[in-house]
Order: structure tokens, then sequence, then C-alpha cells
């Protein structure tokens, strides 16, 4: 028999029954992450089936993606789109009938949820964690099996603490050596997907090794297993070590004196056994990946911020060739110029995949001394109202305000334009986030998925470079 895999191992300790004839699988969830936009519709089914939370004390629930990035203390009077403020007061009154633990707007703790879990330590090694929300993915960067799941299941797991579910299919990416000087796990990820497509992914969990994953900090491995369901996959995963153990030390709700020793020493299991069989591997060497931007309206759609866009005549599949055109048309670019030199008007820090402190600390790293270009609007959001007071105690914020950006309040904001954060039609914005289709960051503006490090740069410079 051959060895498991790390999401065989954690399948495995969860899985309570699979139905032979259809290959489903009843699994135990661990944490269950909570929203404003993915539940009112699940809390009323509850509510007309008359049924309860099963375990509120493995519920969590912010509030993030509909929240305005400035004057949070005003509360809900603070927020003017009506259909936001119905979801938002939706949420406070489901969370307070079921006993679910909530940290509102304002509340320092609050933030984009995929920042909150981490930092709180509600996310461990080992663990099943779902949320109605693709980008769950990221706790993966723990060793958790975590990923986003639909309206209906979020009822489901509120009522049974279990999600029904089928086991994916195991892929290794395999990065070896080590990234270049100034290239983030942002650029390996997008690296990545530019490689193996936003199909590439499907019907596999993706588990990043080597040596180059192994260097990365719990920050870059939370960006990079973000990006996990760009390329498709159901979730991300690296397995946790000395790295993961340091950072969640000391959390408020991670495990104390003895109780931590019993749990490192089982978090120490969670690893791919050496002969754990592969369905797919894809292999990247790290001195192969450059500081890469989209140029797109697909993540896919990346290239070296040193290339030169691509020319959709040249290309032989018919379907890439067809949407390479409407992109470039879309995104006002043309073929076969160089990236470097486009002019933005617009620049977005923050989001579940670039907004936690080491974020903000190269941005500001760029900012120091320098001056927003004229003509653009900066913005950084960081991603928790911990975070954002962090920065602020490192002194972050004032480098930022200094050089023109704007310091806002947490939250989603520009990631996804369901706040007032918007682009105007026709807008250029360098962004952090992690999805560039058309609209996404408001109609017709046009979005350059990248790192903060070459976000902050064109901020300064006015262009992608
Ligand atoms: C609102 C939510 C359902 C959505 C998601 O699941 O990804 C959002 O977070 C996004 O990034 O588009
Ligand atoms: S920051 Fe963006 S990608 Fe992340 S959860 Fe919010 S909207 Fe989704």
């Amino acid at each position: 028999m051959s060895g498991k895999t790390l999401y065989d191992k954690i399948w495995d300790a969860h899985a309570v029954q699979t139905d032979a004839e259809t290959g489903e699988s009843l699994i135990y969830i661990d944490l269950h992450l909570i929203h404003e936009v993915t539940t009112p519709q699940a809390f009323a089914g509850l509510r007309s089936a008359g049924r309860g939370v099963r375990r509120p004390e493995l519920t969590l629930a912010v509030a993030d993606h509909n929240t305005p990035t400035e004057n949070q203390s005003l509360g809900l009077a603070g927020v003017k789109d009506e259909a936001a403020r119905n979801q938002l007061a939706a949420l406070d009154r489901n969370v307070t009938e079921h006993g679910i633990e909530f940290f509102p707007m304002g509340d320092i703790r609050n933030g984009i949820v995929h920042v909150v879990g981490p930092e709180q330590g509600r996310t461990q090694p080992g663990m099943t964690i779902v949320c109605g929300d693709s980008h769950t993915s990221t706790h993966g960067a723990f060793g958790s099996l975590a990923h986003g799941i639909g309206t209906s299941e979020v009822e489901h797991v509120l009522a049974t603490q279990t999600l029904r579910t089928r086991k994916s299919k195991n892929m290794a990416i395999e990065v070896s050596g080590e990234l270049r000087e100034g290239v983030t796990a942002k650029d390996l990820a997008l690296h990545l997907i530019s490689i193996i497509g936003t199909a590439g992914g499907t019907g596999y969990v993706m588990e990043y090794r080597g040596e180059a994953v192994e260097k990365l900090s719990m920050e870059g491995r939370m960006t990079l297993c973000n990006l996990s369901i760009e390329g498709g996959a159901r979730a991300g995963l690296i397995a946790p070590d000395e790295t993961t153990f340091a950072y969640m030390k000391g959390r408020p709700s991670t495990p104390k004196g003895g109780a931590w020793e019993i749990a490192e020493r089982y978090w120490r299991t969670l690893f791919s056994d050496p002969d754990a069989k592969w369905d797919r591997v894809v292999e990247i060497r790290g001195e192969d990946v450059e500081p890469t931007v989209t140029w797109g309206t697909s993540p896919e759609q990346a290239i070296p911020v040193s290339a030169t866009i691509p020319d959709p005549s040249t290309m032989r599949d018919p379907v890439k060739k067809a949407a390479a055109e409407r992109a470039l048309d879309y995104m006002g670019l043309e073929p076969g110029a160089p990236i470097a030199g486009t002019p933005v008007q617009r620049v977005f820090i923050g989001s579940c995949t670039n907004s936690r402190i080491e974020d903000l600390r190269a941005a500001a790293a760029i900012a120091e001394n320098n001056h927003v270009a004229d003509g653009v609007r900066a913005m950084v959001v960081p991603g928790s109202g911990l975070v954002r007071a962090q920065a602020e105690e490192e002194g972050l914020d004032k480098i930022l305000i200094n050089a023109g950006f704007e310091w806002r309040e947490p939250g989603c904001s520009m990631c996804l334009g369901m706040n007032p954060d918007i682009l105007a039609p026709g807008e250029r914005c360098a962004s952090t986030s992690n999805r560039n289709f058309e609209g996404r960051q408001g109609r017709g503006g046009r979005t350059h998925l990248m790192s903060p490090t070459l976000a902050a740069r064109a901020a300064i410079t006015g262009v992608i470079g």
C-alpha cells in the first residue's frame, strides 16, 4: 500500500461515512467561517425548517464584503447602500439569535474573513474549514483542508456541522530552489496559473511543496494558497512546520500549555508520506519566477513585468486567441507592446490575497521618501483592524499617508467593489487582489493583478513596471 498525502490524511480523519454507490462522503467540519453575503438565505432556510445551529462555538462571523472603508465607527448608519445595510443587519440578527461569535464592523478584530481566521488562531493544521467564499483556500497555508461552499451548503453545515462532498484528486506543485530577490509568493502564484491555466487544478487539491515553498513566510504561504482557487483547484495545502507553529503560538484561540504540546505532536504528523501517490505533479524552478502581472481579464493572462503583451494573431488555440482578443480590447492594450510603462490611474493594496502586515511593509518600503504620481489615486486597505493597528504601531500608516496613499479601514473593499470603493469606467488599476474579470472592480474598470511591491511602485511612478 502506498503512503498518504497530507490531503488523504486530513480527509480520512474527517470522513464520517461514504456512500459506495454515489461516491459522496459526509465529512465533519471543524471550523465554519461566515460573512454577510452568503449567509442570509442559509439562516432563513434554518428558520423555516425550525432548525438551530449545531455547533455555534465552531462558527465565527465577520462583516467584510459590504462594509465601507471609512467611518466604520458610525456602524450601520454609515452604510449608505440599502442592500448592503440589510445584509449586514441580517448577519447581526442571525448571530445574536444563534449565539455565534461575531466581530462586527468597527471591532478591532474585524476584517476580511480569510485574514481574521489565521490571525485569531482559529485556523489550525489538520482542520477542515469551510466558508461560503471561494478564497477559503487561503487557510490551507496552515495544513488545513479549507475550501469554499455554496449557500445551501452553508445551511447544511450550520444545521449539522458536516458537509456532503466528494474527494478530489491529489496534485503536487513542486517549487524547487529559491525565489529571486524581489520575487514574492504573488508572483509565484500568477506564474503557476499562467502555466496551468485557470482550469488546470479542476478536480484537484493542490499541495505546494519544495524548498522555495518552505522558505515562504506564513503571509506568503497564505497568498499562494489564496490563489489556488484561481488555478481551478478545490483547495491548496502546505504542510505545517516551524514557520507555521511560530506564527500560531500565543494567538487568542490556539491551544495553550500542555494542550499546545499535544496538538503540536499531532500537527507534526501532517505531511505527505514520501511514497504518497500523486495524480499530477507540476514542477517549477523557483529561480524561473519573475515579477509577474496580468495583462488580460483572467488570472492566467499573466506575464513577467519585463515582457511584451501577447499577440493573439500568433496564438494557435482558437479559444485562447478569441479570449486574448477580447481581453486586449477590454483592457485597451496593444499586442506586442511592453506591459511596463502602461499608465494607471488607480492603485489598490488590499484583499485577502495581499493585505497582511508583510504586504503593507512591502508597500511602505517603496512609498518611503517618495510620492504618489500626479493623476493617480492609491488606496491601502488593511486586511483587519489588528493589521491596521500593527501597521500604525510600526509607523507604516504615516509613511503611506505622507506619500499620498489613502489609509483606509479594513474590508474587502475594491477587491470586488461591493462597497463605495470602485473604479470608474475605463480606469486602470494596479491591484494586489486576485480577480481581474470584466467589471470586477467596477463597470468598465481595468484590473492588473500584481504584488504589493509592484502595485506600490505603480503608484509612485504612475505606470506598471
Ligand atoms: C461574495 C463571495 C461569494 C465571493 C467569493 O466566493 O469569492 C467573493 O468573496 C469574491 O471574491 O468574489
Ligand atoms: S477580499 Fe476579495 S477575494 Fe477576498 S473574500 Fe473579499 S471579495 Fe473575496
